[in-house]
């Protein structure tokens, strides 16, 4: 990793263990000392008549396997994190993309839970039809859903975001200092799904709307906001929980409680 969050990354890394002891390293021996125990491998020197290899013990086969996942795994976030960097182009003033910072800030906003939570709100107020209604409720469900996921998911995790990120964000909540899920990707993938199954559009504007998605996403990565992987995730998350939303969707049948209560409004 170039930058310091990502040498960081790194390092937290490899000093999750005892200093000169790589546990990959530790398991190869661990795996390897029964066998020249029990004289697995043919030696040099050694007969004809030697006994047939012994299997290797249960333990010592499944030990591997962790190894190979946690080379993949930290194998995957270097990438992350070199890929993060390299696609940084906002971050600030003076990277070489700076100039464009207004533009994705602009698109920050586009994306932040409070002018989705007060439009919704707005419209709500304003809708004169069941349908829209039901439409609307469920809207600001999804929406509270996911404020509630993602605070969960970043609260546990609690991924740092890239050390190259100013933090000038508009509006955060404390767990807003992690990364991982990205927020603004899990609402975009959320709200442009919502958007595609209940509102009629033509196909040009079927297309913005991915595209809005898509370019929101891509923007946390570009601000310097986010690592690719939490964007990722994000975007899978949100797509998961319309399914959540469109499983649990509320009716005047199902929850008639909320539906009275709004219409006394
Ligand atoms: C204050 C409210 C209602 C929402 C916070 C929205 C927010 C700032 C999310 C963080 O998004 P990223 O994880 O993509 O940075």
């Amino acid at each position: 990793g170039g930058g310091g969050g990502g040498r960081f990354e790194f390092q937290s890394l490899l000093s999750s263990r005892a200093p000169g002891l790589d546990p990959t390293c530790t398991r190869l021996r661990a795996s390897e000392s029964p066998v020249h125990r029990r004289g697995s491998f043919p030696l040099a020197g050694a007969g004809p008549s030697q006994a047939p290899p012994a299997p290797l013990p249960e333990e010592d086969r499944m030990d591997l396997n962790p190894s190979f996942l946690g080379i993949a795994l930290r194998s995957l976030l270097a990438i992350d994190l070199w890929l993060s960097k390299k696609l940084g182009v906002c971050a600030g003033e003076s990277s070489s993309w700076g100039s464009m910072r207004p533009l994705m800030k602009l698109l920050e906003i586009s994306g932040h839970g409070i002018p989705w939570l007060l439009g919704t709100l707005y419209c709500l107020s304003r809708s004169d039809s069941w349908a829209g209604r039901e439409v609307l409720m469920n809207l600001l469900f999804a929406l509270l859903l996911d404020l509630l996921l993602v605070a969960l998911i970043k609260g546990l995790v609690r991924r740092r975001r890239p050390a190259h990120n100013q933090m000038d964000m508009f509006v955060t909540l404390s767990v807003d200092k992690y990364s991982f899920p990205s927020g603004h990707a899990t609402r975009a993938a959320l709200v442009s799904r919502f958007i595609l199954n209940h509102l009629v559009l033509a196909i040009p504007l079927r297309v913005l709307v991915v595209l809005w998605a898509f370019i929101l996403g891509l923007s946390r990565v570009m601000l310097g906001r986010h690592n690719v992987t939490d964007v990722a995730f994000g975007f899978f998350l949100g797509y998961t929980q319309y399914s959540i939303v469109d499983y649990c969707w509320l009716s005047p049948h199902n929850a008639p409680v909320l539906f009275l209560l709004w219409n006394q409004q």
